[in-house]
């Protein structure tokens, strides 16, 4: 099949190699020439694991090409993927733009039989929306076939996700276009679901909604769980071992951040509230993640008493492991108000630095390894759950002026908390652990 894909970020790139890997015909579209450029060189702009392996294959197959070109790229395609940004505008609604400009960049080229797959996310509505603009466009009414296709891969674990989705969901309002797009799809053997188009961009929201509720329930667990001395992550294995609940999506810590949780539960909510629907819940469930954000500072302050001039290493930037995306990453928050606190801040990512520096800029210090980061520092701050952050080496907390740690995941080798006899640990949801031969520090 002949695709072409409008947007070489984290969903477009990962669409486009893993179609070519099942061997469609795949034509990436971007307006970033430098990324464009990068592309055709077999450099990924984006970390993601296998994603550079898989590019570099398909298009040594020649069953995948980048383009700056609407025209060019559009030749001849069957299927053509929107996979553009759709981020949070200034009233917390997602900013269409970058959509509306796609509907108009391929109006001219659009062939009869094209069908037009909306693979970002967007409100319900949409895809009737940007179809009439098409329809404009063209000045044509009955040829052009739409299908909305919601994306529901991870960062971090984008490439698995694509080849090996839980399932596939496509919306279409005519019959052989959802057979169509779900053509596509047969050679990943997923189960697909078929829904009208309003349900299929529904599906997305209320899926992503309910994942960030889930975090928040458990974090706010966590939170009794400190007061009452119980432990959040044998309750997570308790309450995920009946099917009904499930086991993922119940580690508690910082609280959710990323690209998509944040602007998406903002997102429903005030799709609810136009249509006189007041979801309070979701109202909770970001109050929730907001105060979860920044529980390590809250933490710390109570340990030191005040963190002015306390030097804090903060392990790990990107907003989940496996990715250098800094978008809505809880690190910001946190760097920050270590900042207002009078702290001073050296982090350390194993990928995320040159992001996270265009972000904060000054207002923290960067190192160049965990050990650099840690050396004489008062504390730890574990952000982000990396596996090189999980197994640091046991003696570099022996360089720091006092091994304290906050885990703001849970996810310290617990060898490495048995082996320390002069630690203090402070994990989420758990109870602390002090080593007698602890001085006042
Ligand atoms: N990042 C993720 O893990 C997931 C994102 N989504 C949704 O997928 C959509 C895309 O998200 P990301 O991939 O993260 O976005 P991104 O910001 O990483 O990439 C968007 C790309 O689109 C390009 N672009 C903008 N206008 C264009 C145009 N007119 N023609 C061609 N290219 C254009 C940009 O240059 C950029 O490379 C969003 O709606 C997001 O909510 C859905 C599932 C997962
Ligand atoms: O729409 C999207 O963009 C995507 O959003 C999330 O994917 P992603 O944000 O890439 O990553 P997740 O693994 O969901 O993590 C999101 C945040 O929740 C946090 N999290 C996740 C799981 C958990 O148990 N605990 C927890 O704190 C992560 O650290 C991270 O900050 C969804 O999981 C994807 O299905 C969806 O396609």
């Amino acid at each position: 099949m002949k695709i072409s894909i409008l947007g070489t970020g984290y969903v477009g790139l990962s669409t486009g190699v893993c179609m070519a890997e099942i061997g469609h015909y795949v034509t990436c579209i971007d307006i970033n020439q430098q990324k464009i450029n990068q592309l055709r060189q077999g450099f990924s702009p984006i970390y993601e694991p296998n994603l550079e392996n898989l590019l570099q294959k398909n298009t040594k197959a020649g069953r995948l090409t980048f383009t700056t070109s609407h025209q060019e790229g559009l030749d001849s395609a069957e299927i053509i993927i929107i996979a553009v940004g759709t981020p949070q505008g200034e009233d917390g609604s997602p900013d269409l733009s970058y959509i509306i400009q796609c509907a108009k960049d391929i109006s001219p080229y659009l062939t009869d039989g094209a069908i037009v797959v909306i693979k970002s996310t967007v409100p319900v509505g949409t895809n009737e929306n940007i179809q009439k603009i098409i329809m404009n466009r063209c000045n044509r009414e009955s040829t052009i076939k739409m299908a909305s296709n919601p994306e529901f891969l991870r960062q971090g674990t984008a490439i698995n996700d694509t080849l090996h989705p839980d399932r596939i969901i496509i919306g279409a309002n005519k019959k052989e276009v959802a057979e169509k797009v779900g053509e596509m799809y047969l050679p990943l053997n997923a189960p697909m679901i078929m829904t009208s188009i309003r349900s299929a961009e529904m599906i997305k929201y209320a899926s992503n909604a309910f994942l960030a509720t889930k975090l928040s329930y458990i974090n706010e667990i966590a939170n009794l769980c400190e007061k009452v001395g119980a432990d959040v992550t044998d309750i997570a294995v308790g309450m995920g071992a009946d099917k009904r609940i499930g086991e993922s999506f119940l580690q508690a810590g910082i609280g959710y951040g990323g690209s998509c949780f944040p602007k998406d539960v903002k997102a429903l909510e005030l799709t609810a509230n136009q249509h006189g629907i007041h979801f309070s819940m979701l109202k909770e469930t970001m109050r929730i993640n907001n105060e979860q954000q920044v529980i390590l500072v809250t933490k710390a302050k109570k340990r030191f008493g005040h963190l002015r001039a306390r030097k804090i290493a903060l392990l790990g930037l990107s907003f989940k492991p496996n990715t250098d995306d800094m978008r809505d990453a809880p690190s910001i928050k946190i760097a920050k108000s270590l900042a207002n606190e009078g702290a001073e801040v050296i982090a350390y990512d194993p990928v995320a630095n040159s992001n996270a520096r265009k972000i904060l800029g000054n207002t923290i210090n960067y190192a160049s390894s965990v050990e650099d980061a840690a050396i004489d520092a008062d504390a730890i701050f574990i952000v982000t759950d990396w596996d090189e952050i999980k197994h640091l080496d046991v003696n570099i907390l022996k360089k720091m002026r006092w091994p304290i740690i906050f885990d703001g995941r849970n996810c310290l080798d617990e060898n490495i908390i048995n082996a320390l006899d002069i630690v203090e640990y402070y994990p989420v949801g758990r109870p602390s652990i002090i080593h007698p031969h602890q001085q006042t520090h």
